[in-house]
């Protein structure tokens, strides 16, 4: 029998970009058992690179949503072989990739109130076969190996996509009505974000009533944009979910309801009173209103766990599903954030997040409710080109190794010699800038680095940019701040030496990356006190304190404060070239 049997415990999923991953942990706030299933390598026949499917316009992406059912089996059955005792979960809560839908077709909530134990989930909500076919500019590029799956597809006739296919007979257990979900990578629908801030009296209003200016990937604009390309779909949508609360639905065996926190970042809900926009709504699409439901405080208990679950693994049935938020909102939860402390979440891709009294909603970045505070909020930057800007240039530099990787840190001087990069892959959300940019100490553009140099102008410049941005959100670095950082490359003690460096500031960490797992497992037993009004920092004050990763080098700030008004120059410099002068 596992060490973990008999042990009382909330679980924390995460439902992130390239992974689904759980963690345990127990009423004295250890963790005591993590595990994750990753889509490109645990999943193969889904053909997915970094979890997605860039489509062939260069601005479509999406993930299919079986995988992310398909990826819950797996973990589910992997913590029963090992000897998970399910009985003891008292509560559950989880994260989702912010942003990202799910559109369940009409007829699904039947499904998920029946489910058959017997079977696994995946092989009981099957996807829709007529309604939407893959097209043009909008057909998955599958650019990783396409293998038909092991048990969900046959193999398709030549010429048809597998994502059209459904095994026959299952027809009348379709449940979704489009099975490529758009995710936060997404950037297709500028057309229907122009139309979106038209309507409200442009991108500042919009701002001050969503927390936000419309941005491409953010919810009401994907809405928006398959009502105009598949209202046949669109009409059979029973419900839409964003992916947080689409992988509460699945545990609650009925949709949940979004949670202020994540429905943040739709561009569709006032922030300040917390109420679907009726304004926004109307411009996205119609009848929206009811296919959302109810937006909900994010510490709600939003019900029991759905029988299947208890019949199948063993969760006893008084076990609670509190609303699952989004993945930057969990970490800040994980992280025990404090007003004045700044994050930097490097998963994906890059976010930094604050904590914050008040809105001050602004052109750039974004404003959410707070996750654990119904009273406050939390500010928002994110960086599209993060971990996978980071493993392409390891990949070239340095033989796809992150020792090799780290080395160029260790033998480069803080600063660079005054060697600035900006690598852009794909088009940033913060500033809109593509393309790999590199000048000389002397502002000139040049062509090539050598490795070791190339390696530190990219470290240098994502941190660079991410402490102009903060700034330009009016954050300033205090005596007593510090840095929390989370997500895969927090791993890498050299990274996180030049961010403590460019910031001035030290970086603490906590004992698992996993931030928003950790953060929806604390959230979940918040949910369980939360009838007793019992506030967030009380439940979690025993969690064991981030440990300190790195300090500033002694020198930094001297070194940092003429190359970040050297880079603000030049990141001005590129925007001016490539949109011309702001008018
Ligand atoms: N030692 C390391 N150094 C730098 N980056 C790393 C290291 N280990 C993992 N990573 C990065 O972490 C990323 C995954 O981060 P994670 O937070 O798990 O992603 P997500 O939650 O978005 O699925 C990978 O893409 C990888 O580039
Ligand atoms: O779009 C955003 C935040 O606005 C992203 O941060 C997504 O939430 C994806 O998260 P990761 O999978 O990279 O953690």
């Amino acid at each position: 029998m596992a060490d973990h049997a008999g042990r009382r415990c909330c679980l924390g999923w995460d439902f992130s970009t390239q992974q689904v991953k759980v963690v345990a942990v127990d009423a004295e706030l250890n963790v005591f058992y993590e595990d994750s299933v990753h889509f490109d390598r645990d999943l193969l026949e889904f053909g997915t690179q970094g979890g997605v499917h860039v489509h062939e316009d260069g601005l479509t992406v999406t993930s299919p949503v079986l995988m992310w059912v398909q990826a819950l089996d797996i973990i589910l059955e992997k913590m029963k072989a090992s000897g998970f005792d399910f009985s003891q979960v008292l509560a559950l809560s989880g994260a989702g990739q912010q942003h990202g839908s799910v559109y369940w077709k009409a007829g699904a909530s039947q499904v998920l109130t029946s489910l058959s134990p017997d079977l696994l989930l995946h092989e009981q909500l099957q996807v829709t076969c007529c309604l939407d076919r893959g097209s043009g500019a909008n057909s998955p590029r599958h650019t990783g190996p396409l293998q038909p799956s092991r048990t969900l597809w046959r193999v398709p006739p030549s010429g048809i996509s597998p994502w059209d296919v459904m095994p026959p007979g299952d027809a009348g257990k379709a449940c979704f009505s489009i099975s490529d979900c758009p995710v936060w990578m997404d950037s297709s629908t500028t057309a229907q974000c122009r139309q979106l801030e038209a309507t409200v009296g442009g991108a500042q209003a919009l701002s001050c009533l969503t927390g936000s200016r419309a941005y491409e990937r953010f919810t009401g604009n994907q809405i928006a944009k398959l009502y105009q390309q598949n209202p046949e779909a669109y009409a059979h949508t029973e419900r839409i979910s964003l992916v947080s609360s689409f992988a509460a639905s699945l545990f609650l065996g009925s949709h949940s309801p979004i949670d202020y926190s994540d429905g943040s970042g739709m561009n569709l809900l006032r922030i300040q009173d917390k109420v679907w926009s009726q304004a926004c709504l109307g411009a996205c699409a119609p009848h929206l209103e009811e296919k959302l439901g109810l937006p909900v405080p994010s510490c709600s208990v939003v019900g029991a766990i759905s029988s299947y679950f208890v019949q199948r693994y063993g969760f006893p049935p008084a076990c609670k599903v509190v609303a699952f938020t989004g993945d930057n909102p969990a970490s800040l939860a994980g992280m025990r954030l404090e007003e004045g402390d700044i994050a930097v979440s490097l998963g994906t891709s890059d976010t930094l997040f604050l904590w914050l009294q008040e809105p001050r909603p602004t052109l750039e970045g974004h404003i959410f409710c707070n996750p654990v505070d119904p009273q406050h909020y939390m500010a928002l930057l994110c960086f599209k080109n993060g971990s996978l800007m980071r493993e392409k240039i390891r990949d070239e530099m340095a033989s796809s190794s992150w020792s090799e990787f780290s080395k160029a840190l260790q033998s480069t001087e803080m600063g660079n010699s005054g060697n600035l990069g900006f690598y852009f892959d794909v088009m940033e959300i913060t500033p809109e800038i593509i393309g790999r940019h590199r000048f000389s100490a002397e502002n000139h553009e040049v062509s090539a680095f050598p490795w070791d140099v190339e390696i530190r102008a990219l470290i240098e410049g994502q941190f660079m940019a991410k402490k102009i941005h903060a700034e330009g959100l009016g954050y300033r670095v205090m005596p007593k701040t510090k840095i929390l950082a989370t997500g895969g490359a927090s791993h890498n003690r050299d990274i996180l030496q030049v961010l403590a460096d460019v910031f001035g500031t030290p970086v603490y960490v906590i004992d698992t990356a996993n931030s928003a797992c950790v953060g929806s497992a604390y959230r979940a037993f918040h949910g369980l006190a939360a009838g007793t009004d019992v506030p967030f920092s009380e439940v979690v004050k025993l969690a064991p304190n981030p440990r300190l990763a790195a300090a500033p080098t002694p020198g930094a700030s001297q070194v940092y404060e003429a190359l970040l008004q050297r880079y603000a120059m030049l990141e001005q410099r590129i925007l001016t070239q490539t949109r011309g002068p702001l008018e």
